[in-house]
């Protein structure tokens, strides 16, 4: 099935035809537009303290019980036994309120609300800290578990522990990120298609720019430039149509990478799986979970495929469904903003020693705007992809269709919140390259985290009805 040009074009057609013309910002339509930056600012921070923040800083009391309903159940009013810190919303404001209302906490009219909301939050600041060391160490370990890894592959000496898990790989003559064209293509990391669609969008939007400055030197922008994000990488919707296939509503399938660099990442986690196992690392269980590819030193293979792929194609695929952008203005740059690359394994005998950790998985969406899932292999039966469709949507919860595997380095791109599933896998070892990409600065820049995943517009959430 080809990728419906509807869906591509669509994002060309509305650049069209909405023009910048209709400002959606509030502000903007204020009388004060073309003052000075801080003027606004005073007459906001006035218009706050006497009709707009302030107002919420009604007192209340919260141990007579005279608000029945909170986080949306019963409560039992003749008991004096809650206070304010085991509310959720109290936990916030808290956090975020202070500012906001800088009189936030004048609204406690006992001071043994304030005391318990204060213990509360120190106990939460405890846990912060403690977290933060353990991740430290247990980043620490796997540096030294990695270092182990790549010296008894190569002989060599890579230093003193002060090197970051990604420096460890500089020297690795296969996956030490690329840093030039060449070196992209002679790694074999992408496949044919995959490269030219990427190389030939760049060189002919580059020249695009060459022709119109009327320089003669070459613009061509540099890999490390694209796996870095310094530069936006815009595909040509005519060379995807080649390369890309429409699955089902809203799911997208494309050969992405070699079955030589899927090989090469499968072993990879495979084999650091088993050396996690000795004495020295057995108390990471690092087999036990995904294993994130920023941990292990090797995220430039998450930014290149971010960069070069995530970002440019959702932008053609899922702007206006995704919110990535206003309705009202030209789609611009990508606004995901965020990435995390892990490595997921199933098998018919899951061992966590060998990186595999369950027979299938479950439907569920992804904390993400937009997945991207690449088939990593190996031999197995089952562990197809399915989708029942997308959160928020009447399609949800029904069986849409499925995608089977194995195929290996055939990557599928599509909205977190689709509802998928893996089916089990009867017989042989799965992985899967999985990325998920956020937009922090716009789609989730307003939203609470689990009502943006849920789509819900209702009140069951503790950020909205009891957010105030
Ligand atoms: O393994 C797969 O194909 C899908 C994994 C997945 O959906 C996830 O990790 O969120
Ligand atoms: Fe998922």
């Amino acid at each position: 099935m080809n990728i419906r040009r509807d869906c591509l074009f669509y994002a060309a057609f509305l650049t069209k035809r909405y023009t910048k013309a209709h400002p959606s910002s509030s502000i903007a339509t204020l009388p004060t537009q073309g003052m000075e930056e801080s003027t606004l600012m005073d007459i906001e921070a006035k218009q706050n303290a006497l009709g707009g923040g302030a107002i919420n800083e009604k007192p209340r009391v919260y141990n007579t019980n005279n608000d029945p309903i909170v986080n949306g159940k019963d409560r039992d009013i003749s008991s004096n036994s809650w206070n304010p810190s085991d509310e959720l919303s109290h936990m916030l404001h808290a956090l975020v309120g202070l500012d906001r209302y800088p009189n936030y906490l004048s609204r406690f009219q006992q001071f043994s609300d304030i005391n318990s909301l204060e213990k509360a939050l120190e106990a939460r600041l405890s846990d912060v800290r403690r977290q933060k060391s353990e991740i430290a160490e247990r980043r620490a370990d796997i540096r030294q578990l990695v270092r182990g890894y790549i010296l008894s592959e190569s002989e060599g000496d890579l230093g003193k522990d002060s090197y970051n898990c990604s420096e460890l790989w500089c020297d690795h003559p296969l996956l030490s990120p690329p840093k030039t064209w060449t070196e992209l293509r002679e790694k074999k990391v992408l496949t044919d298609q995959a490269f030219k669609v990427c190389y030939r969008s760049i060189d002919s939007t580059s020249n695009a720019r060459k022709a119109k400055s009327k320089k003669r030197t070459n613009s061509l922008p540099t890999l490390e430039d694209i796996i870095h994000g310094k530069v936006q990488v815009h595909l040509d919707p005519s060379l995807l149509e080649e390369w890309m296939n429409q699955e089902m509503y809203d799911v997208y399938s494309f050969p992405l990478l070699t079955n030589e660099f899927c090989s090469l990442l499968r072993k990879t986690v495979r084999e650091l799986s088993i050396l996690a196992e000795s004495d020295e690392f057995s108390h990471l269980q690092f087999g036990r979970r995904p294993i994130d590819l920023d941990t292990i030193g090797l995220g430039w293979v998450t930014d290149l495929l971010f960069h070069m792929f995530i970002q440019p194609l959702s932008l053609h695929l899922f702007a206006r469904t995704e919110k990535l952008v206003d309705d009202d203005v030209d789609l611009g740059p990508s606004t995901l903003d965020w990435r995390q690359g892990y490595v997921a394994g199933y098998s018919s005998d899951p061992k966590e020693y060998e990186g595999t950790q369950r027979h299938r998985l479950v439907p569920h969406t992804d904390d993400s705007e937009v997945t991207l899932n690449c088939c990593l292999g190996d031999e197995f039966k089952g562990g197809s992809v399915e989708f029942y469709g997308l959160r928020g949507t009447p399609r949800e919860g029904h069986f849409v269709g499925k995608i089977d595997r194995p195929n290996v380095g055939t990557a599928i791109l599509h909205s977190g919140r689709n509802l998928h599933a893996v089916s089990n896998v009867s017989s042989g070892d799965r992985y899967a390259l999985i990325v998920w990409s956020r937009s922090w600065s716009h789609t989730r820049l307003n939203t609470c985290p689990c009502c943006c995943l849920n789509r819900r517009q209702d009140s069951t959430c503790i950020c909205n009805r009891r957010w105030n």
